[in-house]
């Protein structure tokens, strides 16, 4: 059987969700220090990042599909970004193209810009992303080295999930027509390299673009240093929120070790099950420079949708 039920992939971790819900709850293990008789008159959350200031430590991770929870899809997400002064990742298997997710950001207000990217079996496809961010403007790479295949998405199989109709691949240059002809698993992961590596990878990607290059689905602190080896800019600790290997530990858990093995060479960032202004608080106390978030954005998006669909009925 084949269904669209869009939260079978918005929501879903890995085989058996040991990954996705351990992310979260394991921000409860730790506890805040405060130190008193501090002056907190003039405090700032704002940060640094790519020579610009953003309100504070947290931005936008990429993820695909987003035309699924909401037509305006990443055009709307890079609006809301600029609205509250963070940067976006743009996925690529985003359903409208880098150029115009900046345009619609930066009619907002400043707004950077990153470009994720897989290693790919058409490297001449994979150039032309890389050319086409760095000439849109986009900062940096974001190369996600957690996905050679696609992970086993057990709550996707059971209804047997399809990207719905009608929604392009820009940065892909796929239609929809074209995802759908092959199945689920195929349509998307075959564009992946299972054949990848830092060898084959980062010294290309670097003669190709000027853009920072960041590794994303850094999960120890072996990796931390093969990516400062390679001359990476960062890494972004991750487990792609729990959806592609299963029982890897939660983000939190391996920060302090990456942050350690950095020792200030990379810059860190993390992503995975950060909720709330407490998470983020913990992240930065263990080490990460600033933190990014993906499902909460896209449960934004369906919602206003669930709201315009609402409020076209209540008016009829
Ligand atoms: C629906 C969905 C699609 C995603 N698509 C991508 C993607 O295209 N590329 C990528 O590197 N990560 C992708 N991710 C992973 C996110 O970038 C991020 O690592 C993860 O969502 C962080 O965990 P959180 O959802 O708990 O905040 C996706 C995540 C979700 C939930
Ligand atoms: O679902 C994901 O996590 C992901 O990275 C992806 C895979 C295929 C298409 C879009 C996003």
């Amino acid at each position: 059987m084949r269904g669209n039920r869009a939260p079978d992939f918005f929501n879903s971790g890995a085989t058996n969700q040991v990954t996705i819900h351990e992310n979260s709850s394991s921000y409860q293990k730790y506890r805040i220090l405060p130190r008193v008789l501090k002056d907190v008159s003039n405090v700032s959350t704002a940060i640094r990042l790519f020579d610009r200031d953003i309100t504070f430590p947290l931005c936008v991770s990429p993820a695909g599909l987003q035309g699924m929870a909401h037509a305006d899809g990443e055009l709307a997400t890079s609006r809301a970004c600029a609205k509250a002064g963070v940067n976006m990742g743009v996925s690529s298997y985003a359903n409208h193209s880098v150029e115009q997710i900046i345009a619609a950001g930066t009619e907002v207000g400043p707004i950077h810009h990153v470009m994720q990217l897989y290693s790919m079996t058409d490297r001449e496809k994979e150039a032309r992303i890389v050319h086409r961010a760095e000439k849109a403007g986009c900062k940096a790479i974001f190369l996600t080295a957690d996905s050679p295949v696609l992970g086993v998405r057990f709550n996707e199989w059971r209804n047997g999930f399809m990207p719905p109709a009608g929604l392009d691949y820009p940065m892909i240059e796929k239609t929809s027509e074209q995802i759908q002809q092959q199945s689920h698993d195929d349509g998307f992961s075959s564009f992946n390299s299972a054949s990848h590596s830092w060898a084959e990878e980062i010294p290309w990607l670097r003669s190709i673009t000027k853009m920072e290059i960041w590794i994303k689905g850094v999960l120890t602190p072996e990796d931390v240093e093969m990516a400062i080896q390679y001359g990476c800019d960062g890494v972004v600790i991750s487990n792609h929120g729990g959806r592609q290997l299963d029982e890897t530990p939660a983000t939190i858990d391996v920060l302090p070790a990456c942050a350690k093995a950095a020792q200030g060479r990379i810059r860190i960032h993390i992503d995975g099950g950060i909720r709330s202004g407490s998470d983020i608080f913990k992240a930065l106390a263990l080490g990460a420079e600033c933190c990014w978030v993906g499902r909460p954005m896209l449960w934004g998006l369906a919602v206003r949708l669930t709201l315009s669909v609402l409020w076209e009925s209540i008016k009829s």
